[in-house]
């Protein structure tokens, strides 16, 4: 028979990250991600859609207006290139920017990139009404209050319920009960390369499980939200 972990003289502390109330941690270590200057002069290389979009998603940004933005492209169309360039450019400034992709595969390759679920603290099992494990004392609340930008890429990968959560956590520790707090937000992804997988789902049940099914989407405030295509 194996060993258990009881075999082994580990420390028995728990440590949850979201309980150490040190609200300069997180923030510094996301102000510590080292800006590449390649990534900030690629501004100057930005296609016509990418122009449009980064100029619609810095105005916001700078002007500290609630944005909704989905950046929607067939692969290879310049999604990651566009999100480098961005948070260059947020960050470039001294601001935070949180950096997501549903998968680690795609997180790994941004930089400072994270895992959505890790970063927020998204359940791994989502049911209706599940919220994210965020207190709204902790130093991560606090990185949330600060960050002026939110980019999480792959959008599509998910359940609905997973952005739902996040739109939840933002209104409540912002205090404000605009989509997503009113943070500055840009989901990515393109539909074509994610097939709805739902176990045991008839082909009906597949497609409402998906982010554009939410109503955080169906029902947004065309002011205060934009979907731009690349
Ligand atoms: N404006 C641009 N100028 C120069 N190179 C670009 C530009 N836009 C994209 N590229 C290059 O095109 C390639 C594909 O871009 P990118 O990886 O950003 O696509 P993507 O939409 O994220 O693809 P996927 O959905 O498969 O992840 C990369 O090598 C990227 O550096």
């Amino acid at each position: 028979m194996g060993k258990t972990l009881a075999d082994y003289d580990l420390l028995e502390f728990d440590i949850d990250d979201n309980d150490i109330h040190d609200d300069n941690r997180e923030i510094s270590e996301e102000l510590s991600i080292v800006i590449n200057d390649d990534d900030i002069a690629c501004a100057q290389s930005l296609n016509i859609e990418q122009k449009y979009a980064y100029d619609q998603i810095l105005d916001k940004v700078f002007s500290k207006v609630p944005g909704l933005f989905f950046i929607d492209g067939p692969g290879g169309s310049g999604k990651t290139f566009l999100y480098k360039t961005i948070l260059a450019a947020v960050r470039s400034k001294g601001l935070i920017a949180l950096d997501t992709a549903s998968s680690g595969v795609a997180a790994s390759i941004l930089p400072g990139g994270r895992t959505a679920h890790s970063r927020f603290k998204i359940p791994l099992v989502m049911e209706e009404h599940n919220t994210c494990h965020v207190s709204k004392q902790s130093g991560l609340a606090k990185l949330m209050k600060d960050a002026s930008l939110i980019v999480w890429d792959e959008a599509p990968m998910v359940k609905k319920e997973a952005i739902e959560s996040l739109d939840k956590m933002l209104q409540d520790i912002n205090e404000c009960d605009l989509l997503f707090g009113g943070k500055v937000v840009v989901f990515g992804g393109d539909f074509r390369q994610v097939i709805p997988v739902v176990p045991k789902a008839r082909a009906f049940q597949k497609l409402p499980s998906r982010p554009p099914f939410s109503p955080t989407f169906v029902s947004h405030s065309p002011a205060s939200s934009s979907s731009i295509v690349t």
